[in-house]
């Protein structure tokens, strides 16, 4: 293997490589991104759950109070008040009790008088509200040494519920943050875990809310009828459980896929990058042959001239069309050479051809490069003295992009003219815009691309741009020749709208020679 094959062997390497590791990269993104959303959708779960517990407390506290201030008739800590006290606790889920209080004091409850009443120590402010509610947060009562409280009173009537009541969820791991904050007492009503304050910074009332702080990421839910916000934060690393799940999930297809696309960008790295050596070994061993397809006159459907394309049979048999070489070829700066052979090709497949059928014509593709060198127009010149061709035997292709190059083409352009050999634009519409080109050149065919051959006859609004197209070529009195005809209905279309010529598998596949000559006979056999 030489120098040469071994830089090309480790650039293909490379280049599958890299185009091998993007699925596999982005597998790895979208699995972040993914165990991202699941660990938000985890935590806005507890923040709601939390929430739902929350508002239900708080309700049940709500009715409590309203309950009792409704039914109170002078003594607020009546016998009946205490019963009706003790009955809401009883029906209630979330209260621990019910009670009355007179200056920071519980003076009774469901369960008892407590006589000059029983001090509430709070660490933090409990301002009134000017809905008249007063909230002790983190509050302590004799009765109850050490345990903590929240208690919201009204009009003196007051519920007790253990702060941890709301955080009372089932989790699923122990570095779970859960907290309930008081919009009321700006503040932390309960909390499990660590959570901080500055959190509620990101608070939007109107959705729920994630970030991370760097260390945590945090889930806050606001309550729409209560001054409560919820929180649930998990440490980053939690993420990484998620991030793993999905990447378990989404790698063996990552991998999959950057797998086939490595091998594919490696055999084409391969396939593009030996192509010029391939195709040069071509043209030495005159592997290039042609064939020639049939162009007919609409109006009678008579074969008035052929298409010569140009095909490649490897060695092992295998065809490389001329859509892959001829770009290779013009890239590496072989397709003079191919064009050489082409007319040398057409020099001796022709024959009698021109002797027997003296207004036949072979049309003949020519590339950018062509266009653009003199030594083009010395080889059609042989090509005529070699075949007794006369100038009106022979077309020349040229396409859009072949013709962009003004100035250098138009010498080459105006020497073919010179010979009296006609020219057409071949694949029109499908390369440069630039009409300017139809009128510079004095161009004599228009050959209408198969890609608006195809909209005819089908109600497509792209059909629009084939119409134009041949009503453009007729105001600048141009010949056309319509390719790629596959339907009757095409070519019906065709020829009413007046384009005189047509070449597609409707009429005839691309052929040897031999079988052309074949043709032509028939054609005759046939009057
Ligand atoms: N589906 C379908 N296809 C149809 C039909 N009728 C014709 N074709 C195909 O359409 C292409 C027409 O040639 P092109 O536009 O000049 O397009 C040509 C031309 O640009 C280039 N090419 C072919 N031979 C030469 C050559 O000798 N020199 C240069 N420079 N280019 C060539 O390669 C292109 C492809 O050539 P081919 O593969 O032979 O493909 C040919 C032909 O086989 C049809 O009814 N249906």
């Amino acid at each position: 293997m030489g120098l040469n094959n071994k830089a090309r062997l480790v650039i293909a390497v490379c280049a599958s490589m890299v185009v091998g590791a993007v699925p596999i990269a982005l597998s790895v993104v979208l699995a972040q991104h993914q165990g991202r959303v699941l660990e938000e959708e985890r935590l806005l779960g507890y923040a709601a759950n939390v929430l739902y517990r929350s508002e239900r407390a708080s309700q049940q506290v709500f009715a409590g109070i309203d309950r009792l201030n409704q039914a109170r008739k002078g003594d607020p800590c009546s016998p009946a008040q205490m019963a009706l006290m003790a009955e809401i606790d009883l029906s209630s889920t979330d209260i621990q009790t019910m009670g009355y209080i007179v200056a920071d004091r519980l003076v009774c409850a469901s369960v008892g008088s407590f006589g000059a009443g029983l001090p509430i120590t709070t660490e933090s402010e409990h301002p009134v509200g000017k809905d008249g509610v007063e909230q002790y947060t983190r509050a302590q009562l004799s009765i109850a040494p050490g345990m903590h409280f929240t208690i919201v009173a009204r009009g003196g009537y007051a519920a007790v519920i253990h702060e941890a009541i709301p955080l009372d969820v089932t989790t699923d791991s122990d570095t779970l943050s859960l907290a309930t904050y008081s919009l009321r007492n700006n503040g932390f009503r309960s909390t499990r875990g660590v959570v901080k304050k500055e959190w509620l910074s990101h608070l939007s009332t109107e959705r729920p809310t994630t970030f991370d702080d760097g260390e945590r990421l945090v889930a806050l839910v606001a309550s729409q009828n209560f001054p409560t916000v919820t929180v649930a934060a998990a440490p980053m690393s939690d993420m990484l459980v998620q991030t793993r799940k999905m990447l378990g999930f989404l790698l063996p297809f990552g991998v999959a896929a950057g797998l086939a696309l490595g091998v594919a960008a490696f055999l084409m790295a391969r396939r593009h990058m030996g192509m010029p050596a391939l195709l040069r070994r071509a043209l030495n061993k005159r592997e290039l042959f042609l064939l020639y397809q049939p162009i007919v006159d609409l109006h009678n459907g008579r074969c008035i001239g052929a298409e010569a394309l140009i095909r490649w049979r490897r060695a092992d048999g295998s065809m490389v069309p001329p859509d892959v070489f001829i770009p290779v070829a013009e890239a590496s700066g072989l397709i003079q050479r191919v064009t050489e052979q082409v007319l040398e090709r057409v020099a001796a497949d022709a024959g009698s051809l021109f002797a027997d059928y003296p207004a036949f014509h072979i049309g003949i593709n020519l590339a950018a490069a062509d266009l653009q060198s003199t030594r083009t127009v010395e080889l059609l010149d042989l090509l005529m003295r070699k075949t007794g061709a006369g100038a009106h035997n022979l077309l020349v292709e040229a396409t859009e992009r072949g013709l962009m190059d003004a100035a250098e083409v138009r010498e080459v352009i105006n020497a073919i003219h010179a010979l009296g050999i006609e020219v057409a634009v071949d694949d029109f519409g499908t390369g440069y815009s630039s009409l300017s080109y139809l009128e510079t050149f004095a161009l004599d065919y228009l050959k209408i691309d198969k890609s608006f051959v195809d909209t005819l006859a089908i109600d497509a609004a792209t059909s629009q741009v084939a119409l134009h197209i041949i009503e453009m070529a007729k105001s600048l009195k141009l010949k056309m020749i319509a390719e790629g005809v596959e339907t009757e209905a095409q070519a019906r279309l065709l020829q009413e709208r007046g384009v005189q010529f047509a070449q597609g598998w409707l009429f005839a596949r691309p052929m040897t020679m031999a079988a052309l000559r074949e043709h032509m006979a028939r054609q005759d056999a046939q009057g």
